[in-house]
């Protein structure tokens, strides 16, 4: 591993990871994925991963569902509005109807200064597993947008089956014993979520420097598994920063094809692992724009849909036995996924 000083201001290089090695390769080159997937997320919280199993054409249409669903008059929306309160969250949530800030404002601070809105500018549509009694999903009616249910039910399946392999990468990566992390998720609870960053207008002095989309923040499952469109503004912490007066952070920049999936560590794993995994911090800027000098300026309009990996709902949260030892004592309580998940969804409104 390469030591960096804190001071050090050039943008880390993740690695562009070709999951087809794990998937189909020899098991030399198994190993060499499963091997460089932890490394990356050991290091820096996040991987960049391609030939997972989701295609272009595939995530592509996904993008174009989730603009249509988002361009539903607000009367429409308005019908599967989710209720905020601890429960999972399904169907939709109106711009600022989230604070991330809230959730994690007074355990990071503010970043910085580049902040718009404490409310994130953004209105979402959630999806849970397909069966779901508990926490059933909303879906606009079959006439308001026709084949978007049968087309996100089967792109959240795809999902869960790839983000099982990605996750016995990390086994194998930490030479665990198999299933150590995929037997905890076997009633699946994951959450498919499709994020719309309307257009906003801005003062020239944040256009120059970026301001807030979404808060800085940490996600609450395992891992997430994100792919975002050709507009940027995605951020994650520079942790060789972590020991200077200032944060930093840098753009993990759209990848030259949209399948380009972007991994993080989640509190989950951060928890289950007793802090060897550690959750990648991360926020969304608009992207900057150095050229303007007075007035308001137009940022256009963004689009990312991440996949929400999650444990069981019945599932302790606390440390696994592999990481607990006399000289490694549980930094993190026991508590079953569905509690955890409340505990923490219960502040961000
Ligand atoms: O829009 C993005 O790129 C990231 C969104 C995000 O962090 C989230 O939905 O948790
Ligand atoms: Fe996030």
């Amino acid at each position: 591993m390469t030591v960096n000083t804190p001071s050090h201001n050039e943008d880390i290089e993740l690695p562009l990871l070709d999951a087809r090695l794990f998937l189909s390769g020899t098991q030399d080159e198994r190993k060499e994925f499963a091997q460089a997937f932890t490394n990356s997320l050991l290091e820096h919280g996040f991987a960049r991963v391609i030939n997972h199993g989701l295609d272009e054409t595939t995530v592509g249409e996904l993008f174009d569902w989730s603009r249509k669903f988002f361009q539903l008059p607000d009367k429409v929306k308005q019908k599967i509005e989710h209720k905020p309160g601890p429960n999972p969250q399904r169907g939709w949530s109106a711009v600022g109807s989230e604070s991330t800030a809230k959730l994690f404002g007074r355990l990071n601070g503010n970043p910085d200064g580049r902040k718009i809105s404490e409310t994130d500018a953004k209105e979402h549509f959630d999806q849970g597993p397909l069966d779901d009694l508990a926490f059933p999903n909303r879906w606009p009616s079959e006439d308001a947008l026709p084949g978007f249910r049968p087309f996100l039910e089967h792109f959240y399946t795809r999902s869960h089956e790839i983000s099982m392999h990605l996750l016995t990468a990390l086994e194998e990566g930490l030479d665990l014993p198999a299933g150590a992390f995929t037997d905890r998720c076997k009633s699946t609870a994951d959450e498919l979520r499709l994020n719309h960053y309307p257009e906003l207008q801005i003062p020239s002095d944040k256009a120059q420097t970026g301001a807030n989309r979404v808060w800085l923040h940490t996600d609450l499952g395992i891992i997430t598994c994100l792919f975002q469109d050709n507009i940027g503004g995605l951020e994650m912490e520079d942790r060789r920063s972590q020991a200077a007066a200032k944060q930093r952070f840098q753009p993990i920049p759209p990848g030259a094809r949209r399948d380009e999936m972007v991994v993080n560590i989640s509190e989950t794993m951060e928890r289950w692992t007793n802090g060897v995994l550690k959750a990648g911090k991360h926020l969304v800027m608009t992207p900057k724009r150095e050229d303007v000098t007075t007035g308001n300026v137009t940022i256009p309009e963004r689009f990312s849909i991440p996949y929400f990996v999650k444990a069981s709902r019945e599932t302790s949260v606390g440390p696994l036995p592999y990481f607990v030892s006399d000289n490694a004592p549980p930094v993190y309580p026991d508590m079953t996924a569905l509690e955890f998940h409340a505990q923490r969804v219960a502040k961000a409104y």
